[in-house]
């Protein structure tokens, strides 16, 4: 007789489903145009010991959420690079060094492209934030991140950054709001 699957077991097979779901989309991309495609995104957390520094978005996409900074990793420019250079836009800091802490890949219902969401967090830079057009920066203390105003998986993984643990994740979403699918994988590694 089979046995019952324990909890875990059952959350480790949706995810290998989910990741499998996602990687034959993605593989079918390169030969179907309609199919889904990755646009690859920053996203960058200043640290200091007990607090954060998120910024209010003032405009484009996740407008009148709090966030990290960054946004879309350009032509010919590294992940790290474009990281750097969006939080410097965004906030007027300058990250020495950025630290790897999660990967998150979005989907939205209906729409083909993939969102690859690299986070980093920093513990090295230069200059106090600045608003800028884009964002209007704010320190919060780890134990005030103000959820009901940010992106909903934010809840979800913040705590494993907010740890120094690396993490992956998926969140499947419909609309701005709703999340209908997800998975949350921590890493062994620390961040920093
Ligand atoms: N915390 C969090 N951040 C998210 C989520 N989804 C998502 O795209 N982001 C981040 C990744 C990017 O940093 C940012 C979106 O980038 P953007 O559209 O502002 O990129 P950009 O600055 O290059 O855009 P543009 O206006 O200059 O064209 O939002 C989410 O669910 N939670």
């Amino acid at each position: 007789m089979e046995r019952a699957l324990s909890t875990e077991e059952i959350k480790k097979e949706r995810h290998q489903e989910n990741e499998k779901a996602l990687r034959d989309k993605l593989m079918s991309s390169s030969h179907q145009s309609s199919m889904a495609m990755k646009k690859v995104l920053t996203l960058v957390f200043v640290r200091e010991p007990g607090r954060i520094l998120l910024g209010m978005k003032k405009r484009g996409f996740g407008q009148g959420r709090w966030n990290g900074f960054g946004g879309k990793v350009e032509k010919g420019e590294s992940i790290t690079d474009g990281a750097k250079r969006e939080l410097l836009e965004e906030c007027g800091v300058t990250a020495k060094s950025l630290n790897e802490v999660g990967l998150i890949n979005f989907e939205f219902v209906g729409d083909p492209v993939i969102l690859e969401v690299h986070v980093f967090d920093t513990w090295d830079y230069m200059n106090s934030p600045v608003e800028t057009e884009e964002m209007r920066p704010q320190w919060y203390g780890e134990k005030e991140v103000p959820f009901g105003e940010m992106w909903p998986d934010d809840e979800y993984w913040f705590p494993h950054m907010l740890n120094g643990k690396k993490f992956e994740a998926y969140y499947k979403f419909e609309g701005m709001d709703k999340i209908l699918d997800s998975w949350i994988k921590e890493k062994t590694e620390q961040t920093s």
